[in-house]
């Protein structure tokens, strides 16, 4: 039922989001131009956070600029908390839970991300209503006093039916914006900082990436990256599936076994949880030899062939594989364009130095300290 909601159409409206958070990031990158090196995870996570809130609910939530509003500490709030709870088995069970400050503060940071969600969700239905009356082009555009109004993922919500003609309830809609919210900013907010942190690291990527940057953006470092750009901009895109493998941003997931199987000869009942651990699965040498270098040339087609399709799966695979993926592939191919064509990018820090956790996300506890130079022959326009 979600699914159709990621149409090239409404991707193309996302597009427009994204070039325009990505400016706000570089007007705030500028800044660091030749100067100390700088943590940038901060700036890419916020600028994420922007984007999946104006196009998941139509709502500009002006984090980049504003990183201390309630909503915003309140989502941060929340991933500690539940990443804390996670480790702590004692404190699972609900009604032990709220007995700790630490439930209580869960609640308390819990109402205020569905009284803002709640009010979105009640405002665009109005709007919804109202635009009913009014002529839609398709549906994807609606002309409102002759201009064209983007959608959100929730409009798209707001009108989905399943196959009988019913509508999602207002709970159902405000967890799946709930969901779209956390998984669709810290994951993608994780793989472009890794993939800034692996360019900066190896410079003769980086050329080659902004070789291709050239060619396709004729040295015009302003105008915002078209969907014809991204289709393009093919070398990137095996940099950023290469920094994926390296660093999945989702280091793990589980499934219950439906049937009994055999993996590497042993039997495995049905019933049993299993781990997918995409960290290791990623590294096996027999599939991507040298596993800890990075070379995105093993994502050209040609050295794909013959690649068992679950060697790797940064984005899981089969039935509830993650959904966001080709609007995940689109921001960070996106960001990292807006990004290098402008600057260059030199990498601070070495493997021991980063922090590497996976807990929900595989993080830099350490944050990732890049330096920033002005890339010579760019040209404003
Ligand atoms: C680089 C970025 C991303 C990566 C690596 C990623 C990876 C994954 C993985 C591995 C899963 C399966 C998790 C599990 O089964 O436990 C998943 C699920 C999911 N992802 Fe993503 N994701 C990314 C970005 C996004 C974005 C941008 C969105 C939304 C706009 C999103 C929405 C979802 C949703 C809703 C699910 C649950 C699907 C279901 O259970 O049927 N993801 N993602």
């Amino acid at each position: 039922m979600i699914t159709p909601t990621f149409h090239f159409s409404i991707l193309t409206d996302f597009l427009e989001v994204m070039n325009e958070q990505g400016c706000i990031l570089l007007e705030k990158l500028e800044k660091h131009v030749d100067k100390e090196p700088f943590n940038v995870f901060l700036d890419i996570t916020l600028c994420a956070l922007d984007i999946i809130c104006e196009t998941a609910m139509g709502k500009n939530v002006g984090a980049q600029e504003n990183k201390d509003s309630e909503y915003v500490r309140a989502i941060y709030r929340m991933s500690d908390l539940i990443q804390e709870r996670q480790k702590s088995p004692w404190l699972w069970p609900d009604l032990v839970y709220i007995l700790f400050k630490e439930g209580r503060e869960h609640e308390r940071n819990l109402k205020i991300l569905h009284n803002f969600t709640d009010t979105v969700i009640a405002e665009k239905a109005a709007e919804l209503e109202n635009t009913k009356k009014m002529r839609c082009d398709n549906d994807t555009s609606c002309e409102e006093s002759g201009s064209k109004k983007r959608k959100a993922f929730l409009d798209m919500l707001l009108s989905a039916t399943d196959d009988e003609g019913n509508k999602l309830s207002y709970r159902d809609i405000r967890e799946e914006v709930d969901t779209f919210m956390f998984e669709g900013h810290d994951t993608t907010a994780a793989a472009m900082n890794w993939a800034l942190y692996l360019l900066g690291h190896n410079p003769e990527a980086q050329k080659k990436v902004h070789r291709e940057l050239d060619e396709v953006f004729g040295g015009d470092t302003e105008r915002p990256v078209t969907m014809d750009d991204l289709k393009n901009l093919r070398y990137l895109e095996c940099v950023l599936k290469e920094a994926l493998r390296i660093f999945p941003s989702v280091p793990l997931f589980a499934r219950t076994l439906r049937e009994d199987c055999c993996i590497r000869g042993y039997q495995v009942p049905k019933g049993t949880n299993v781990v997918v651990v995409t960290y290791a699965l990623h590294r096996d040498p027999e599939i991507f030899p040298d596993p800890e270098e990075f070379k995105p040339e093993r994502f050209f087609p040609e050295n794909c062939k013959g690649r068992h399709p679950y060697a790797y799966v940064p984005f899981s695979a089969g039935p509830r594989n993650c959904i966001g993926q080709r609007f995940a592939q689109m921001e960070e191919k996106a960001l990292l364009a807006l990004i290098l064509r402008r600057f260059w990018v030199d990498s601070c820090q070495k493997p021991e130095d980063l922090g590497i956790t996976g807990e929900l996300i595989l993080r830099p506890n350490n944050g990732i300290w890049i330096k920033l130079k002005r890339r010579p022959n760019t040209r404003s326009v």
